[in-house]
């Protein structure tokens, strides 16, 4: 079982892969990611997050505890990122985190979700997401295996 990332936008641009990379190659079952990257709408503001959130949708199977992340979600600290998710993985619960579009994501997406995790509240692009996702379920990992990445 790996985690699954649905993430509206094309393959990770060169200023973040690099550092994806470098995270990706230490994560381990569960942690591990594998991206879902659905193309952006072409659509106008409001029909491209309906479409783009559909799509979204479609991928989500309805056994998965979604986790959306959103700047106006919960705030988590990494040890509690750490214990929620392996919570899930505890349980046999796989696990799929959304990253939204330029214009975020419908009500329906919301309502699906699980839990709606913020980052910060600065909104940032979504490839920088990527990253900073990345390293958290890194960090995740590292917590949860009681080693010592991670010093607070
Ligand atoms: C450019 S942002 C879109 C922001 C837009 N204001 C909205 O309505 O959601 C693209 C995606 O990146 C993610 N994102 C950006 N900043 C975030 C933050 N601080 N915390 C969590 N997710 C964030 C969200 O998934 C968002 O849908």
């Amino acid at each position: 079982m790996s985690t699954t990332v649905v993430a509206v936008g094309k393959k990770h641009e060169s200023w973040v892969a690099d550092g994806i990379a470098r995270y990706s190659k230490r994560l381990r079952k569960p942690y591990d990611l594998t991206w879902r990257l659905l193309p952006h709408s072409a659509k106008d503001h409001d029909a491209a997050r309906a479409e783009e959130s559909a799509k979204i949708l479609q991928t989500l199977k309805p056994h998965q505890h979604v986790i959306l992340l959103d700047e106006r979600g919960t705030n988590l600290s990494s040890p509690a990122l750490a214990a929620h998710l392996q919570r899930q993985y505890d349980s046999g619960t796989e696990v799929a985190i959304i990253i939204g579009g330029a214009y975020g994501v419908s009500q329906d997406l919301h309502h699906r979700a699980n839990l709606t995790w913020s980052l910060s509240s600065l909104v940032f692009p979504h490839q920088l997401v990527r990253l900073i996702l990345t390293e958290q379920l890194y960090r995740a990992q590292e917590i949860s295996a009681g080693r010592s990445y991670h010093h607070v």
